[in-house]
This record gives C-alpha cells, sequence and structure tokens, in this order.
C-alpha cells in the first residue's frame, strides 16, 4: 500500500537577469527563487490499483515519482510504501519498485541489453531461478529477442523502451512508476506496452502509477486518476467520474482533461 499525507517539497532555483553585468554580479550574490513543486499532498493507493496520475507541465508529477521511488527527500510530510519509508530505507524500497522514466534511460549505453540486465540483476541480487523465469518471459511478451544483444545506443526509441520496462521488472516489484513510458512510441510499439502493463496487472497484481500525458495510455490502463496542478492534488476519483465532468456528451478525454486544467487554472 502507498500512503501519501502532507507531502511538499521546495525547490530552490538561481535567478539573474540577462547580461554579461548581471553574470558577474551573481558569481558575488545569487539571488533565489522557491519553487513550490508538492504543495500539501495526500491520497492512499491500494495493491494491485492502476491509477492515472495527471497534471499539465511543471505540476509535481515527476516530483511526486521521485520522492515516492526514494531518489528526492522532501521538506515536509509522510509517505510510506509498503511499511518503509522510501528515502529512508531506500535500498529494502528498491526491491519492491521498478521505475520507468520514459526520457531517461537505465540502461548502459555502450553494452548489449542484456549485459545491463545481468547488471541489474547483480544490483538487485535476483535468485538465479526467478531471473531465468522473469527474463524468458519478458523477452517473450515483450518481444525482445532480436534486440537483447544489441547495444543500447543502436535501438530505435520503442526497441529501448521495451528493453527500460523489462529491466524494470526483472526483480519481479510489485509497483511499478512508470513516468511516460509511452513518449514517441509508434502506434504498434503503444498498444504492445499497453497490452503489457494490463497484463502484469492482471497476472501479478502489480500496483501501477501511471504518469502520462497521453490520454489513451490514461483511458486504456486506469481506472482512477489523480489529478495534480500547482503542485497540489485537486482531483481523485474514478476515470468515469472524470468523463462525467465534461459538459460536451461527445468530447473526447483530451478535451474534457483540458476543460478541467483551465476550469483549475493549471
Ligand atoms: N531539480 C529541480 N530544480 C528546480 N526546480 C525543479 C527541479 N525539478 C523540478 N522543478 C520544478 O518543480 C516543478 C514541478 O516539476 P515536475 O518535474 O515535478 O513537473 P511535472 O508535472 O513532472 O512536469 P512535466 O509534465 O512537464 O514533466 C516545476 O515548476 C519545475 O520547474
Amino acid at each position: 500500500m502507498i500512503k501519501v499525507e502532507k507531502l511538499s517539497k521546495t525547490y530552490q532555483v538561481a535567478r539573474r537577469n540577462s547580461g554579461f553585468r548581471e553574470a558577474i554580479k551573481s558569481l558575488y550574490s545569487k539571488e533565489y527563487e522557491e519553487i513550490k513543486a508538492l504543495d500539501c499532498i495526500s491520497f492512499t493507493i491500494l495493491d494491485g490499483e492502476m491509477v492515472g496520475y495527471i497534471g499539465p507541465n511543471g505540476a509535481g508529477k515527476s516530483s511526486t515519482i521521485k520522492v515516492l521511488s526514494g531518489i528526492l527527500t522532501p521538506d515536509s510530510g509522510e509517505c510510506t510504501i509498503n511499511g518503509r519509508i522510501p528515502w529512508k530505507e531506500r535500498k529494502a524500497h528498491v526491491r519492491d519498485i521498478g521505475v520507468v522514466f520514459g526520457q531517461r534511460s537505465q540502461l548502459w549505453w555502450d553494452v548489449p541489453v542484456i549485459d545491463s540486465f545481468e547488471l541489474i540483476r547483480d544490483i538487485y541480487s535476483v535468485p538465479k531461478e526467478m531471473y531465468q523465469r522473469n527474463l524468458e518471459e519478458l523477452v517473450e511478451l515483450l518481444s525482445l529477442n532480436q534486440i537483447v544483444k544489441t547495444p543500447v545506443r543502436q535501438l530505435s526509441l520503442g526497441q529501448r523502451m521495451r528493453c527500460e520496462i523489462a529491466a524494470a521488472l526483472l526483480h519481479s516489484p510489485k509497483i511499478l512508476f512508470l513516468d511516460e513510458p509511452t513518449i514517441g512510441l509508434d502506434a504498434v510499439s503503444k498498444l504492445a506496452v499497453r497490452d503489457f502493463i494490463l497484463g502484469l496487472n492482471q497476472k501479478h497484481n502489480t500496483t501501477v502509477i501511471l504518469t502520462t500525458h497521453d490520454m489513451q495510455d490514461i483511458e486504456a490502463l486506469t481506472s482512477r486518476i489523480l489529478l495534480i496542478g500547482k503542485g497540489k492534488i485537486l482531483m481523485d476519483g474514478s476515470l468515469d467520474e472524470l468523463k462525467g465532468k465534461s459538459v460536451h456528451q461527445d468530447a473526447s478525454l483530451d478535451e474534457i482533461v483540458a476543460q478541467l486544467y483551465k476550469q483549475f487554472r493549471i
């Protein structure tokens, strides 16, 4: 279970005006601006739930995922995942979670994918039998047979993303954080990734938290929506509730969400 209570995170960002004089001035005295990325957010996610975490650019989605995965320490508030505090008990916590950041790679660029998988097995101390079983299943379901021996730098984006998802699941995590997992994928790869995630949830009851701007992903995968804007949770309800907020009966999910962003001024 994921329990988040009144979590806040502020970043300090150095600010300076443009120009040579300002650049010199900033060497001696820096001005800082505070950005409240997370402003007292609370929610609970039960085992096996598939939750869509949506909000406009800069809303605080990635910051939340970073806190939940233990990469980022919040300023205040509480968070426990399966009874552990992510940023305090990181080593034990990472065994329970898999993370896919669509914009970043966890694979080693210059070596064949399978070598990255082996390194991940060592890092997580995955028992040999479990690793072999998971590897075979992931290679089969994500169609990786032709690409596991290829260095990551030579893969297409879609091929790399399928490998990233496999890498995040080699240690059988109970919870999967997906941050833009289908970004830049073609229609066929998108459908394959969506099918795979649905199957994973059905077969292993994996909890999935999906952050995306792709409303088709949301519609295909999630039944509950958390809406964040300017660091605040603005809505927590079912996909049907979200759809019910539309004034037009035939509005698409993209239109409904855009209308909500306007309504909340986010
Ligand atoms: N490392 C950082 N240093 C300073 N400010 C940051 C940092 N990371 C994020 N921010 C700021 O915190 C706010 C929330 O950012 P975050 O990346 O969590 O948003 P997001 O909802 O994931 O956005 P997007 O949809 O564009 O990926 C933004 O205003 C962003 O500029």
